[in-house]
């Protein structure tokens, strides 16, 4: 079986041209009569509060019709509309500036050198740790995007595709470090996200299921020539591995026009993963397909006990050691608050 996300099966809405943010405008920049003072801090990121950030939402016409909602609705019952607008139109305002100005700076560059070098697609890196909200950070800004004139085709692959099978981690002694740089083919996530960047007409990626928590040999994901890849991942910002020789070569960062990583205080994302846990207890686990099928049986107590003994021996070790130093890396970060409502937004100045 094959996913086609190319065929785009969510026409826009048509709302017509959107009103660009101009700099010196944004509701956060003060005044005209009044400016702000320069903001002197030598922070590489200029950071928004939420209601900083929130308010740009007024200078965008609102994109989303009821189907838009309910398509949204599908993506996390716990993600709040309210989240969508306030936070994540303004994102994908943001990012849409961002592919223009790539777009314009092709054609100067084309002009410049008497070439005609095709666009590529705009490539989006989205960090984090397990359970931070990646997934459903990535769906939502795929659906968002999608309404920008600029971006109509947007398709999304996450490097869980890239683990190896479990059959191969186990001969490597990696069941116990899934999610950790070294249970993943690197080589073949680098080498998918060349090809989508460079142009290739199709590319194809393997696919997992977290049903069955090992990749699905029969099943893959295939990348069309979109004018947006979102690549979402735990490691997504990793820098390239040191050779034997002291060299180094590429990083998957250095195939990204944008990066985002979703942050929040470890003690809030443990939450999250025992609660999903829970959920899935209730729900996907009862399956027999399901790798964790046995949990089903689980009391809540005993539950709550596993999914906090797996995040403290696997995923809490990940993130301190392999995913929150790569947090400065990202153009953009997220900082959410206990209930997944953003608090804060840091974009990078330089
Ligand atoms: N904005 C949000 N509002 C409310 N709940 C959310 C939001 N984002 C994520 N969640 C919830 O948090 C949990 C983790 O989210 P998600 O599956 O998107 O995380 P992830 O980072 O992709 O995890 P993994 O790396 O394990 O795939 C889910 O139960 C999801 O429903
Ligand atoms: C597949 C990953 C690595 C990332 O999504 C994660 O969901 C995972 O399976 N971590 C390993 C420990 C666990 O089962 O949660």
């Amino acid at each position: 079986m094959s996913e086609h996300p190319s065929e785009d099966p969510h026409p826009r809405a048509s709302t017509g041209p959107l009103p660009a943010l101009v700099a010196g405008t944004a509701p956060w920049a003060g005044s005209p009569s009044k400016p702000e003072p320069p903001n002197t801090s030598h922070s590489p990121f200029a950071e928004l509060d939420r209601q900083a950030w929130a308010r740009l939402a007024d200078t965008i016409e609102q994109p989303l019709n009821q189907d838009d909602v309910d398509r949204l609705r599908g993506i996390g019952e716990h993600l709040s509309l309210n989240e969508v607008e306030q936070i994540y139109l303004p994102l994908s305002r943001l990012l849409s500036i961002y592919v223009e100005s790539a777009a314009q700076l092709r054609s100067a560059a084309n002009e410049f050198l008497g070439e005609q070098t095709l666009r590529t697609p705009f490539v989006i890196g989205v960090a984090g740790s397990v359970a931070v909200g990646k997934s459903t950070t990535a769906r939502v800004l795929q659906e968002m995007l999608r309404r920008w004139p600029s971006t109509p085709r947007v398709e999304l692959v996450t490097t869980d595709g890239f683990l190896y099978p479990n059959a191969e981690l186990q001969r490597r002694g990696l069941m116990d470090r899934k999610g950790f740089p070294e249970a993943y083919d690197r080589r073949a996530l680098l080498r998918m996200v060349s090809e989508v960047k460079s142009g290739k007409p199709e590319v194809r990626a393997p696919w997992y299921s977290h049903l069955v928590y090992d990749i699905v040999p029969d099943r893959e994901v295939v990348i069309r020539q979109p004018d947006v890849l979102i690549v979402e991942g735990l490691n997504v910002l990793q820098p390239a591995r040191v050779r034997e020789d002291g060299t180094t070569g590429l990083a998957l960062s250095d195939f990204f026009d944008f990066s985002i990583y979703v942050d929040a205080k470890p003690k809030h994302i443990e939450q999250w993963y025992v609660d999903r846990f829970m959920r899935w207890r209730d729900g996907a686990f009862a399956n027999p397909e399901s790798y964790f099928h046995q949990y089903s049986f689980l009391d809540d107590e005993q539950a709550q006990a596993r999914a906090t003994d797996i995040w403290s021996r696997i995923n809490g070790p990940n993130l301190r050691a392999n995913i929150a130093p790569t947090r400065s890396r990202a153009r953009l970060v997220m900082a959410k608050g206990e209930d997944h409502s953003v608090s804060r937004v840091l974009l990078r100045k330089v």
